[in-house]
Formats: C-alpha cells, structure tokens, sequence
C-alpha cells in the first residue's frame, strides 16, 4: 500500500469585513492506494479533491485523521514522506522566463540529485521534451507546459506522482497522449494519484478510484467495479418473439423489459452473458435481427450515490 489514509478532515475559514465563512472542504475522507496503480479521485469542483491531494502531498496539515504515505507517517516523517513524491499542481508552475531545462535542471538540484543535468535530459526525453527544452516556458505550447510540469514533479525519480487535473484545458489529441504517458509511468512502477473532474478519463485511466462530493467519498472500486454495482449492463435485443424472449431470458437477468419493438435486458456483466442469451433464444428458435450492449457509465454511479449528476453538479459549483 503506497497511501493508507484514515478519517481526514479540513475545515478552511475564511474572514472578511462581513465576518467568518467556513467550508468543510475534507469530511473524513480514507484512501487506500495500492503500489503500481494510476489512482483516480474524481468528483465536481469544490469536491475536496485539491485539498485532499494536498494534504497528501505535506502542503497542508489535516485537523484529524491519520495518514502513511509511501511508507512514513504523515505527521511525523513530513520531510520523509516529501521526498518520495513528485507533486503537479493545477497550475503547473512553469515558469515563463528560464528554459524548460534550466528549470528541470533546478528542481533535480533542489531534491539534491546527484547528476542533475543527467537526469534533466532524461526526463525532457522521456516527455518527447528534448527538442523545445532550451526554449524559455513562455514560447510553449500548452500540451508542452504540461509535461514540462510533469517532469518537474518527476526529476527526482520519486515512487509517488502526484497530478491534479492533469489534463484540463488540454485537447483531446494532448490530452491522450497525456494519458499514455501516465500509464507509461504506472508501467515503470510508479504509483500515480490523480485528480480529475472528467469521467471519461476516470475510466479510460484509473485502476481504481474514489468518486468524492462535498468532501467524501461516495463510492470506491474499479471502473467496471462501479459501474456494474450501479445498474450493470443492458441489452437491447429486436427478435420476432419479444413476449417469448423475455419469458427465455428472464432467468439470466435482473430484469426484463419490453421496451417498444425491443427487448431490454438488464444484467450484471454483458460481456459475459450476451453469448449464454444468444444460446438460450437459438435453443428456443427465436430469430434475432439486431443487438446491442451498453455499459452504465460513471456518471450513473454518481446520480444514484448523491442524487444529482456529476455534470450537473460540476456546472453548479
Ligand atoms: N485555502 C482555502 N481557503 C478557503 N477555502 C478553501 C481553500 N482551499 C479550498 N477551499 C474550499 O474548499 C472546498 C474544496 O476545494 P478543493 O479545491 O479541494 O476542491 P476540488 O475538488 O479540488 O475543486 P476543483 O476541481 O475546482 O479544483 C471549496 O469549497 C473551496 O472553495
């Protein structure tokens, strides 16, 4: 387990002339990360996915609960657990002025490694960054930015990375190629957390992941994990027998229904079942004239944990 997290809280009080705001942004939040695995915490803005990372990452102190981050305390080893972890932040913080280089070179030295300008061409190369490295931040594009950031957080070879939003405001050609970077990095062995308002990415990316809102966490498994635990998936079927069909299929669904000329049938794992139903209606000499599989998305699993879809809040907040 590279985070083991128990019960975290963050209260943030804000004054201002009309006296004392306060937000619960963290509301006993546990988190537990296995080694190896690209980690997503996905909800809305204003989730407390920022505030969570950060407090991982020893940029903020938690009011309660208990954290081991690769391998040290967080309270007690600060310093220790800092540095066995990269950190990205939204922002990025490339700088417009100095080269992608020199600032690569800056951050290798600042985490006292030994060959800094060694390990700088190592990982601009590896970020396909060689060719722009000795350009000034500001002449970049945004894609480039990112991964400069990216091998800022990396120079030093840590077995943690931690991404917030990775790829917002990326283009969908940046943002997968991004994405293969990631699992690039998973595949050498490092453990990668990652936050994301995106649930295609969610999907697409993370091994595991927490959904959060409001400042917990709703929901916790695999994609597949979560998305078969909400509503499974569904099959549509158009057959010249629907009434007899759906008698047939009854026993290998949680639900049959006759929707129109189609024939819903919704099961836990369509990929599997869709060749036992074909048996069954070809055993029952049911002609078929078309199929489909679709899967529940994230975004179900979201609605039937809060209520509310995760597009929706996400516009709301
Ligand atoms: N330093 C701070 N002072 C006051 N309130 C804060 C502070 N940091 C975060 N908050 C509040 O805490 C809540 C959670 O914020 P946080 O940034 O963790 O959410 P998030 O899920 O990362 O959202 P986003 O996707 O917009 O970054 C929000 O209501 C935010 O306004």
């Amino acid at each position: 387990m590279i985070i083991h997290a128990q019960e975290l809280r963050k209260t943030f009080t804000t004054r201002n002339r009309k006296g004392a705001t306060t937000v619960e942004a963290v509301r006993g939040v546990d988190l537990d990360v296995e080694r190896g695995q690209i980690f997503g915490v996905l909800g809305p803005n204003g989730a407390g996915k920022t505030t969570t990372i950060r407090i991982l990452a020893t940029l903020i102190a938690p009011d309660a609960g208990t954290a081991v981050v690769a391998g040290h305390d967080l309270r007690e080893e600060p310093a220790a657990v800092r540095a066995r972890l990269g950190y990205v932040s939204q922002a990025g913080g490339v700088e417009d002025t100095t080269t992608a280089r020199a600032q690569v070179v800056m951050a290798a030295r600042i985490h006292g490694v030994p060959d800094p300008k060694g390990a700088a061409a190592d990982v601009l190369a590896r970020f396909d960054l060689s060719e722009v490295a000795d350009r000034p931040g500001r002449t970049l594009s945004g894609g480039q930015k990112r991964r400069v950031s990216i091998a800022l957080g990396l120079v030093h070879g840590p077995p943690l990375l931690f991404l917030d939003e990775p790829t917002t405001g990326l283009d969908p050609q940046n943002r997968a190629n991004l994405w293969d970077r990631i699992r690039e990095l998973r595949d050498a062995g490092t453990s990668v957390l990652l936050s994301t308002h995106y649930l295609d990415e969610a999907d697409a990316l993370c091994d595991r992941l927490v959904i959060v809102d409001h400042g917990r966490v709703v929901a916790e498994g695999t994609p597949g994990e979560l998305k078969r635990e909400v509503s499974g998936d569904v099959v549509t079927l158009r057959l010249d027998e629907t009434a007899r069909a759906a008698e047939t299929l009854k026993p290998y669904a949680r639900e049959t229904r006759v929707d129109g000329d189609a024939l819903r049938v919704y099961v836990d794992d369509g990929e599997h079942t869709l060749p036992v139903l074909l048996r069954a209606l070809e055993e029952q000499g049911i002609g078929l004239s078309s199929i489909a599989l679709d899967r529940s998305t994230l975004d179900d699993v979201f609605l039937a944990k809060t209520g509310r879809s995760l597009r929706d809040a996400g516009a709301a907040a």
